[in-house]
């Protein structure tokens, strides 16, 4: 039997205008559905537009092009069958927890007694019997989540939308919320009949998903799909996950090899460089030269190992791949000769090796180097940089961009950085 669509996307476009003015395409061409009765997981790097995607479907911001649909209506505007759920919780600290729940209803215009007693029975449903008059502070992270959820079920949604829900909360918290909706989820506790994920984690994709799909970047484009066809509970430790987990991880990672080794993306100066630091970087390679992987990893092996989340190693993953230290096939990575002797290196030859490095594949920062160098007093203001950033990326993220050009500089010795002024200058010793 053929399932029924309950939110259907087809032919999405989406751009923004940059600080120039200039449109930014961030969703191209994308065709998506949502199934009753089933959970779909959107897996992606950061800036690839799962977020962006996510609002689209909730009516919060409009596409530039597309059909969008919502039970074979078109979305024209925020839709009333479909809730979010935010990572930041996005609760209001002067309400009590009752009162954040109710909120739902109130924009629904339900009377107050029916509100009490759907908040009631939603906030025992949900593990918080009792809360109702706590304020959000009073809560722990965990706790502040699943009043987030509370107030999303309350309405009875038709349709979940869940923006990285889980990856505030540490680890055990989130899967044991993680279950918990599951449990809601697959014992019909809840009338809602399609689940979207979107997520950095790929055990978390692999453990609650029907499917998973991967969205790539600059533009975002569906790039691959995978179905789950496993009963749930999943055993996080069987086979079967463990290899959907590998196979996942090698779709990534093939975007990733594509997007920071050959593509396009990284040969101009708006390339969102990947947030991660030198540490990381140096201690990935480290355990990757080191026995048992002695240069070559499996990387859901390796992901153990460092014990890091799936957001922090896919960055230092594509920071590696990027700086010509590891190469990324197929779910492996493999220290490339340059990778080997920088692992064998002093702490002064890492530097240099990895400024050269920098200055070869990243054009941030050599356009700052080359700039430094014609500059009769050779120091630079951050401020043009950041407006050349905001030209390709909004604001918040310009400005982390230049802070890991900034990090990765100094520490290859490329330029220095005066954090009193917010210049940049040659290193000593560098100028003329
Ligand atoms: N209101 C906006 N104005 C300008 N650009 C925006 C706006 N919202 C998003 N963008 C840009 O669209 C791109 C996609 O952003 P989006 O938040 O959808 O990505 P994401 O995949 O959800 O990222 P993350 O995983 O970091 O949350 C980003 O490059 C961002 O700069």
């Amino acid at each position: 039997m053929t399932q029924k669509n309950v939110m259907q996307l087809v032919g999405v476009n989406k751009s923004f205008k940059a600080a120039d003015g200039t449109a930014r395409l961030v969703l191209d061409q994308v065709d998506f559905e949502l199934k009753e009765g089933e959970i779909v997981a959107l897996l992606g790097k950061s800036g690839s537009g799962k977020s962006t995607l996510l609002r689209i479907m909730a009516g919060l911001i409009p596409a530039d092009q597309g059909q969008m649909t919502y039970r074979d209506r078109a979305i024209d505007g925020p839709v009333a069958g479909v809730a979010m759920v935010f990572q930041s919780f996005a609760l209001f600290p002067w309400l009590t927890v009752q009162q954040n729940v109710e909120l739902g209803l109130e924009a629904q215009g339900v009377p107050a007694a029916e509100r009490e007693l759907r908040a009631d029975a939603v906030l025992e449903l949900i593990g918080l019997a009792g809360f109702g008059g706590a304020l959000p502070r009073e809560l722990s992270g965990g706790m502040k989540q699943r009043v987030g959820i509370a107030r999303a079920l309350v309405t009875n949604p038709d349709v979940l939308l869940m923006d990285e829900a889980f990856s505030a909360l540490d680890v055990l918290t989130g899967e044991t919320l993680r279950n918990d909706m599951l449990d809601l989820w697959e014992h019909s506790k809840i009338s809602t009949k399609g689940i979207l994920v979107v997520s950095h984690n790929i055990e978390e994709a692999v453990m609650m998903a029907d499917r998973v799909i991967i969205l790539g970047s600059d533009p975002g484009r569906v790039r691959c799909e995978v179905k789950i066809d496993l009963p749930r509970p999943r055993d996080v430790e069987s086979l079967e996950v463990r290899t959907l987990i590998d196979e996942i991880y090698g779709l990534m990672t093939m975007r990733h090899v594509h997007d920071a080794s050959v593509g396009e993306a990284t040969h101009h100066l708006g390339y969102r460089l990947p947030d991660t630091d030198i540490s990381r970087i140096e201690g990935v390679l480290d355990l990757l030269a080191d026995s048992p992987f002695n240069g070559r990893a499996d990387l859901p092996q390796l992901a153990q190992e460092t014990e890091l989340s799936d957001e922090e190693l896919f960055p230092t993953y594509e920071a590696l791949s990027l700086l010509g230290l590891a190469t990324i096939d197929q779910g492996d990575i493999s220290l490339t000769p340059l990778g080997s002797r920088y692992v064998e290196a002093d702490k002064q030859n890492k530097q240099e090796l990895f400024g050269q490095q920098l200055l070869t594949h990243v054009p941030l920062a050599s356009h700052i180097r080359r700039h430094l160098e014609n500059e009769a007093n050779g120091s630079l203001a951050e401020a043009p940089l950041l407006e050349l950033l905001e030209e390709f990326m909004k604001e918040d993220e310009a400005k982390r961009v230049l802070e890991i050009a900034i990090e990765w500089g100094r520490y290859g010795e490329v330029y220095e950085y005066d954090y009193h002024t917010g210049r940049l200058t040659l290193p000593d010793g560098d100028e003329d």
